[in-house]
């Protein structure tokens, strides 16, 4: 076992059923030699840490995937990863294409090219026209696809249900609720912070009347939903008796479908441009959960030829510190901004919490995924003492534990050992962007291209062309939401801008009396006790219409 890539394909899987791509162990070391299937349902590990593959494959044939569509791209780099004994694959291929046959595009995730070396990944062609659309509508398949082979011949109460538990700014929670609305065998309970979402957002959820559907509008922010998701977890009594399933990017398999576009859109840019396959490309992606980027980073160590991958932070910026200082902190240190350069575009520094931005969906204080990268580094840095991977590991883990620790009880850690920080430095940037920034961005892209972006889109573009001015390799920028689900930014971007109507340029027919629909939301407070109540309260009610 390995977790250097371990130069396994999927024609392996026959004949090696310990795969170590496919088996799956916690960041906090306590939980390992897990299937593919466990770390689904679980969500988060028992020791309160994220899953990862025990290795990360090496697609030796990953050249050979060039002209495959979408699915069948994704059914590759799916299998690397999923044993075929877990899912035999006819079934992993009907769960993607079933998954897939929802886009509005052919091409599921289509590549644009802006101007010179920059491109634009659209990724909002999906049911609720976000991102998260190509990592949900996956896993709601994949869940009905578990709980249909465990609740074969069984009725009423001894079916296995599963109470779906998420935390959103806006984007999963809808996405999740399309992913999973009307499913079988599944409450789904989404908690986001009331008021802190768009109206678009908001009606997106709250207008889903299926009644498994439970949206609840917490009074906090999205770190707030976070916690009260990752307390739920936590709990042995809520968590053991209703069989709790993560549809946040905690879930390794929201992870997964996500490494699939990074070589669709790679292959993409080949067949478009000059470029040969092998030739660098730089990735910029809009991060706030850390989870797009952390796809990028598993398929750059798969083989695919990524530069960098540059993440882009709003003003909710711990990522972007961290890559300047070391320190992963909710608040800088004081002194900091000078030091780190931060504050550079004029905003004034940091309050206390939060900050409320034009790209709301990644206002927030803490990255979850950015755990799983520090296990990688953490692996390496280990490594170095020439040890067996085994002890490694073990290492590893326990210092990702203390490192989550500290940021528990004081709120962050660091400086990270000096190699510890090289290694990230080797694989990323960072950039921080205003919302005056986000906003110039807006206007100059509808200018120059007479293209409208999102506000979350702006911010990958801001970044990415400062990254031109360093790199000359093509870049391509993820675009993770359609810009008609944050009027109030685009207007305020565009609204004096000739030509530019909202309605005609922006706005698609499936919004249109959206936000008039009947709407169905329980407010609730900021404890997850109370939540937990409202939950059990609510299933023991399904559950009873089942006996
Ligand atoms: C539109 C949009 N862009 C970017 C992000 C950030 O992605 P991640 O949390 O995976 O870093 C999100 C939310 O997660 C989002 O909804
Ligand atoms: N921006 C997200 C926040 C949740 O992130 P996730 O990727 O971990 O689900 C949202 O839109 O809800």
């Amino acid at each position: 076992m390995s977790n250097g890539t371990n130069g396994q394909t999927a024609t392996d899987d026959a004949a090696d059923s310990r795969n170590a791509s496919q088996r799956y162990l916690s960041t906090r070391g306590d939980d390992y030699d897990l299937s593919f299937e466990e770390v689904v349902l679980k969500g988060l590990a028992t020791d309160g840490g994220l899953y990862i593959p025990e290795a990360v494959p090496e697609a030796t044939n990953w050249q050979s995937w060039k002209d495959l569509s979408f699915p069948d791209l994704a059914l590759e780099v799916l299998s690397l990863y999923i044993a075929p004994s877990e899912i035999p694959r006819d079934d992993l291929k009907g769960i993607i294409d079933r998954s897939y046959s929802t886009f509005r595009a052919p091409e599921t995730t289509p590549l644009r090219h802006l101007h010179d070396n920059l491109y634009l990944l659209e990724l909002f062609h999906g049911p609720t026209f976000a991102f998260k659309d190509v990592a949900l509508q996956f896993l709601g398949n994949l869940f009905e696809y578990f709980l249909v082979r465990k609740n074969v011949g069984k009725t009423g109460t001894d079916r296995h249900h599963l109470t779906v538990v998420g935390a959103t700014s806006g984007d999963t929670g809808s996405a999740a609720i399309y992913g999973l609305r009307g499913k079988k065998d599944v409450s789904v309970f989404i908690l986001h912070p009331k008021g802190r979402v768009s109206p678009v957002q908001e009606a997106q959820m709250t207008t889903v009347l299926d009644a498994n559907v439970h949206n609840l509008a917490v009074k906090g922010t999205f770190d707030d939903c976070q916690d009260i998701v990752k307390a739920l977890f936590a709990d042995p009594d809520i968590n053991s008796t209703f069989n709790l399933g993560a549809v946040n990017s905690i879930n390794w398999a929201r992870i997964l479908a996500q490494i699939v576009y990074y070589f669709y859109s790679y292959f993409s840019l080949v067949k478009s441009s000059g470029l040969t396959l092998g030739d660098k490309v730089r990735y910029v992606v809009p991060s706030g959960n850390f989870g797009d980027i952390l796809a990028g980073y598993f398929a750059h160590r798969m083989g695919l030829p990524i530069g960098k991958l540059v993440i882009a932070t709003n003003e909710n910026d711990i990522l972007d510190r961290f890559w300047k200082t070391g320190r992963y902190e909710k608040k800088p240190a004081k002194g900091e901004e000078a030091k780190g350069g931060l504050a550079v575009d004029g905003v004034e520094a940091h309050e206390e919490g939060v900050k409320e931005t034009l790209s709301p969906a990644m206002d927030i204080l803490v990255s979850s995924n950015f755990e799983r990268l520090l296990w990688f580094l953490a692996y390496e840095f280990a490594a170095v003492a020439g040890m067996d991977d085994e002890w490694n590991r073990k290492q590893a883990g326990q210092e990702v534990s203390s490192w989550m620790k500290e940021l528990k009880s004081s709120g962050g850690f660091g400086p990270v050992y000096q190699d510890v920080h090289a290694s990230a430095k080797r694989d990323f940037e960072s950039e921080r962007v205003s919302d005056a920034q986000t906003v110039d961005t807006i206007k100059s892209c509808f200018r120059k291209v007479d293209y409208v972006l999102d506000p979350h889109s702006a911010i990958g573009v801001t970044a990415a062309l400062r990254s031109m001015d360093r790199a000359q390799e093509p870049h391509i920028s993820l675009s993770t939401a359609h810009p008609a689900k944050f009027a109030g930014a685009v207007e305020l971007a565009l609204k004096d801008e000739a030509g530019f109507s909202f309605e005609e340029k922006v706005l698609p027919p499936e919004f249109l009396g959206l936000e008039a629909k009947e709407k169905r939301v329980t407010d609730v407070v900021n404890d997850w006790k109370a939540v937990r109540e409202i939950v059990k309260r609510q299933v023991e009610e399904e559950l009873k219409g089942l006996a």
